[in-house]
């Protein structure tokens, strides 16, 4: 596909992820020159004035619903793209539960075509694990890996592998071409299939049925016991559990290959959340209480967790509309992630802004092997980059998203930290 050359671009005082103020050129899709003066000899560019914003290099977002095939009702491609875009993002991984699943090649090709087609970040499709998601007959792991679309990263996700056999097997095959296996760690047994919250003294008093955290300890506890065995690449989607952190401490101290993602609404929210029976809030994993979400702030604070994934998981109202133990699971998180990591990690905790560089984009590129992002801002580096007012305080509207659903969390509430532009191989791509 052949993209018109954008025009030079003048990034005009900005703060380094470091710290350090600098200029940025972005001629052809780089950076083209970094320094106090990167605007010498250059007239013909335009400037983006960044007095006081802050620079990251583009987010990479790797748990991502964009509900295209089959559920256009709730989000396309297309839609989700631009959340992301607004939400500081050059680049999303793109989840197989879908309908047609994507399990083969030619469904996981159709993804990034219509991410290439809709032009507003980088869409790279995840492969199912197991045919049709149904965790018995592994996909066409070989075929999705070797298609145009490149597949690296496998996931059954909105369901677990349950079975140690098959979790096995596609450990042992992703290991020959450097894939990673993402769980949705959830025992089918111990959590129950009407389950639809955490389990614990306020489920009993909601009359809600709930699954412990020990069910996504358990599964968490035997991947990385098979990561050892296989010698291959796992990773934890949606952590939300102190037990969770624990299991994920000690692998990997004893060097185990185990990466892990957790939420910003597992960052911030809590069962406290359940209380109206609002159906918003219903998510899997299940929000959890404070001692939980403490731990998961202090397990992204010392590395034991690797990466904040949004989990953006649209709706259509007529499937979270509806009484709490019949709604859908899931809630959007693309376009507040940005803010919610840096009230909760940087204006309220030990994050620098390079931390956040880290674990929303350097890292999770690298676990995804997306190798044009999560670079460092400097020259002959790709142009995607992300600009932030750190201290600007935003009172979030469901109606003003970009996605096609509404199922918003972090509607009404003020929160610290605002994209201000997105830039997507030197061209921008969101602008507020
Ligand atoms: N997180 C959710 O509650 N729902 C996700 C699936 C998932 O991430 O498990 C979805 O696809 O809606
Ligand atoms: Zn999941
Ligand atoms: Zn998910």
């Amino acid at each position: 596909m052949s993209h018109p050359v954008p025009p030079p671009l003048l990034v005009r005082g900005a703060t380094l992820p470091d710290g350090t103020r600098a200029d940025l050129l972005l001629a052809d899709g780089r950076v083209a020159a970094l320094d106090a003066t990167a605007d010498a000899g250059r007239d013909d560019a335009e400037v983006l004035d960044a007095e006081g914003l802050v620079v990251l290099p583009g987010l990479v977002d790797l748990h991502t619903h964009l509900r295209e095939p089959g559920r256009e009702d709730a989000e396309t491609v297309a839609t989700g793209s631009a959340a992301a875009a607004a939400g500081g993002f050059t680049a999303v991984l793109a989840m197989a539960n879908t309908s047609p699943v994507t399990d083969t090649a030619e469904a996981a090709e159709r993804v990034l075509d219509l991410g290439r087609a809709a032009g507003l970040v980088d869409v790279q499709p995840v492969g199912a694990i197991t045919r049709g998601l149904e965790g018995h007959e592994l996909a066409e792991l070989g075929l999705m890996h070797r298609s145009r679309a490149g597949v690296t990263v496998f996931s059954d996700d909105g369901r677990c592998v349950a079975d140690a056999r098959v979790m096995r097997r596609a450990l042992e095959y992703v290991k020959a071409f450097g894939g990673v296996v993402a769980q949705h760690a959830q025992d089918p047994d111990l959590a129950g299939p009407s389950a639809c919250c955490h389990e614990g003294e306020l489920s009993g008093r909601l009359g809600l049925p709930g699954w412990p955290g020990v069910a996504e300890e358990t599964i968490v506890a035997r991947d990385v016991m098979l990561a050892r065995h296989t010698g291959s690449r796992v990773h934890v989607c949606h952590v939300s559990s102190a037990g969770t952190v624990e299991v994920l401490r000690w692998a990997k101290a004893q060097g185990i290959e185990v990466t892990a993602e957790v939420t910003p609404h597992h960052l911030l929210l809590t069962t406290d959340e359940l209380v109206g029976y609002d159906p918003t809030y219903k998510v899997n994993p299940p929000l959890r209480p404070s001692e939980d979400v403490l731990a998961l702030r202090a397990g992204l604070a010392d590395g034991t967790i690797d990466v904040v994934a949004t989990d953006h998981a649209p709706h259509a109202r007529h499937d979270k509309e509806h009484a709490f133990a019949d709604a859908a699971f899931g809630m959007l998180g693309l376009e507040t992630a940005l803010a919610v990591v840096a009230t909760t990690m940087v204006a309220e905790g030990p994050f620098g802004w390079d931390d956040v560089a880290r674990v929303m984009s350097t890292t999770p590129a690298r676990i995804a092997g997306l190798g044009g992002h999560g670079r460092p801002l400097a020259v002959g580096e790709p142009a995607n980059l992300v600009l932030v007012d750190p201290t600007a305080r935003v009172t979030v509207d469901r109606d003003a998203s970009r996605s096609m659903s509404r199922n918003n969390p972090w509607h009404g509430r003020t929160l610290t930290g605002a994209v201000r532009a997105t830039v997507l191989r030197g061209v921008v791509t969101h602008r507020a």
